[in-house]
Parts: C-alpha cells; sequence; structure tokens
C-alpha cells in the first residue's frame, strides 16, 4: 500500500481487493482487510515521528467487499496517553462495480509508542533479512 499524508494527522491509502486476497467466494479475505487497516492505522502513528507497535485492533465488518474493488482507507490519530495512541479509520469502495459513498468496514486501534530496541531481542529469529524501520509512505502490503 501507499499512503498520502492530508490535512491534520490523518492518511490515506489504496488497496485493490486482488484476487490472491479472497476469503468467501468472490469477496475480500477478513484478515486482509484487518492487515491493510493494521498498515493505514500504523502509517497514521508515523506522522508523530515515533515507532509504535499495535496493541487492539477491532474491526466492524459492514458490508461484503467483492474482489477487483479498489479500497481506499483513511486513518487518524483520535487521542494520545502516555504512550497509548488511539486511532480509528474506515473504508469506501472507490473504484469497481460496488464503488459508492458508503463505509464498508471501521476500524478502531490502540498502538503503543515503542523504542527502537523493541524489536532487538527478535532479530536473531528473523527468517531472512530484518527490512529495517519502514520510512512513511509505503507498506509491504
Ligand atoms: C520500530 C518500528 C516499528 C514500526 C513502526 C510503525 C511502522 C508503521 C508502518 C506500517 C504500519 C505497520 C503497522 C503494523 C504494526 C504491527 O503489526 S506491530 C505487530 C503486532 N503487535 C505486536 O507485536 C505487539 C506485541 N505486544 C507488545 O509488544 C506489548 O504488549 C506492548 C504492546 C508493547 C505493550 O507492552 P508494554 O510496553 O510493556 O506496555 P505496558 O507498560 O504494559 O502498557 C502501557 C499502557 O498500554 C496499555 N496497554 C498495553 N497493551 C494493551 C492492550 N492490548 N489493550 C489495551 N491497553 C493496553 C496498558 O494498560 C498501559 O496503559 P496505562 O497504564 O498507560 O494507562
Amino acid at each position: 500500500m501507499h499512503f498520502t499524508a492530508t490535512e491534520g494527522i490523518e492518511v490515506v491509502g489504496r488497496l485493490t481487493a486482488e484476487s490472491r486476497y479472497q476469503g468467501g467466494p468472490g469477496v475480500i479475505h477478513g484478515g486482509i482487510l484487518t492487515t491493510a487497516f493494521d498498515e493505514t492505522q500504523g502509517m497514521a502513528c508515523m506522522l508523530l515521528g515515533t515507532a509504535v507497535v499495535t496493541g487492539h485492533l477491532q474491526i466492524d465488518f459492514a458490508r461484503p467487499i467483492p474482489l477487483g474493488s479498489v479500497l481506499e482507507f483513511r486513518a487518524r490519530i483520535d487521542g494520545m496517553i502516555r504512550r497509548k495512541v488511539y486511532t480509528s479509520s474506515e473504508v469506501r469502495i472507490v473504484e469497481g462495480a460496488a464503488a459508492s459513498d458508503e463505509i464498508v468496514a471501521t476500524s478502531r486501534g490502540l498502538f503503543l509508542k515503542i523504542k527502537p530496541e523493541h524489536f532487538t531481542p527478535m532479530q536473531e529469529f528473523v527468517d531472512g533479512q530484518p527490512t529495517g524501520l519502514p520510512t512513511f509512505g509505503d507498506s509491504t502490503l
């Protein structure tokens, strides 16, 4: 996914529901949608200039999303208390047969600010090369 910062602490990202993302027949898998929300809300947190990890994420799947749809995610920071960053996000189908202004799924997530050394104990278990800290704009999904 590629992300763009908009006004305030908000980001927008797009994802095409490709065939390999199928869950039920003809529709996107809920886990893929959940991952995309995680990525989008994590990217919103990056606007704070600090690393975070997801502590809690809850998704409401409001409508089935047909494969082939282009999805637009919007995420923002709702508030911060100590290391806790509260975020929310919603997604619409912006291209494809089911495109409309209707929100098809929503998400709320709690992210925790961490220090980079959070990942140090895990590095020796990585299968392959760790990719390092991400920069704002692109994620691996
Ligand atoms: C270095 C760069 C990294 C990446 C930079 C961003 C990159 C962006 C790019 C794209 C975006 C990617 C986005 C994907 C991001 C993942 O997918 S990360 C992978 C999935 N998440 C994890 O692996 C996290 C695993 N869990 C943990 O490591 C630890 O549980 C945590 C989350 C760090 C918290 O542990 P801790 O630091 O010991 O925190 P702790 O002191 O217990 O609690 C602090 C506060 O948080 C609250 N809290 C903690 N956990 C929870 C919870 N689950 N529910 C509710 N409250 C909680 C506590 O109650 C406490 O509250 P207060 O007392 O302050 O009121």
